[in-house]
């Protein structure tokens, strides 16, 4: 199998000023150092972007945005394009947030449309997916999510798909404290793995890294990080303090 370099990311929703952005990356980065065998990845909101990067002085540290519109420019009031989140010094791109999708409206087709213009302007796309508790308790949980895997990579070439980060966040643990067990989280990350091999190849799906994100805190990552299939987390709660998200960023290494 090859290997994949695991991935922590912080998704801080609408939380934190300028201020409170750039004291956040200079403490966590004196307290952990550079990053050589894990990547850290920071998604601030949009007005804190600019300061994040600038922060952001040590190796294995990536800057992310939380959404962005697909269109290169245009009459779009409020939006934010590809080509403006370069210009802040941006790596990647979260997608089809949950939240994006129950509390704004967006569509897997929307989604579809923002991987692929995360390619054409050169960011790494995180393509988050989950289901609702209703779905899980009816059984429907790998249909769902195989669901809205297919539609977002709609059109993508083979090369692109294994570059693709996927973030399995079951909406019922975003938030809540409920968090999927590593069994239950496991079980849905081979399935992802084993769904994008249907879908294009068993070597881009080996290459895929797939994060787990729902209610992530320091007493449950090393559990998590340790099963197979789960490549990195998606942390929103337990990343807002540093003493937490360095703990679960120096989470315990198994090999794999
Ligand atoms: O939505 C999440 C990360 O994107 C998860 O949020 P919590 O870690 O607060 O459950």
């Amino acid at each position: 199998m090859d290997k994949r370099i695991s991935l922590i990311a912080a998704n801080w929703k609408m939380h934190k000023t300028i201020g409170e952005t750039v004291s956040f990356i200079e403490t966590l980065q004196k307290e952990v150092g550079p990053c050589t065998d894990r990547e850290v990845m920071i998604a601030p909101p949009y007005t804190a972007l600019d300061a994040a990067r600038k922060a952001m002085t040590m190796e294995g540290y990536k800057l992310a945005a939380q959404n962005f519109h697909w269109e290169e420019k245009g009459a779009y009031t409020g939006e934010i394009s590809g080509p403006m989140l370069k210009d802040l010094g941006c790596d990647c791109v979260i997608l089809g947030h949950s939240e994006r999708r129950h509390l704004f409206g967006e569509t897997d087709e929307m989604i579809q449309k923002k991987l692929a213009a995360a390619f054409k302007f050169g960011l790494l796309p995180i393509l988050c997916v989950g289901e609702v508790l209703e779905e899980r308790e009816a059984g429907r949980t790998l249909e769902v999510i195989g669901t809205q895997l297919e539609r977002a990579v709609q059109g993508l070439s083979r090369e692109e798909s294994g570059k693709i980060v996927i973030a399995y966040e079951p909406v019922w643990a975003i938030g809540t404290g409920k968090t999927a067990t590593p069994g239950q989280a496991q079980e849905v990350h081979l399935a992802i793995r084993q769904h994008i091999a249907a879908l294009f190849d068993k070597e881009v799906a080996n290459r895929l890294r797939i994060l787990y994100g729902g209610s992530v805190k320091p007493d449950n990552v090393d559990a998590l990080m340790a099963q197979p299939d789960i490549d990195g987390l998606l942390v929103g709660g337990a990343s807002l303090e540093v003493s937490s998200f360095k703990r679960i960023v120096q989470y315990q290494f198994v090999e794999k």
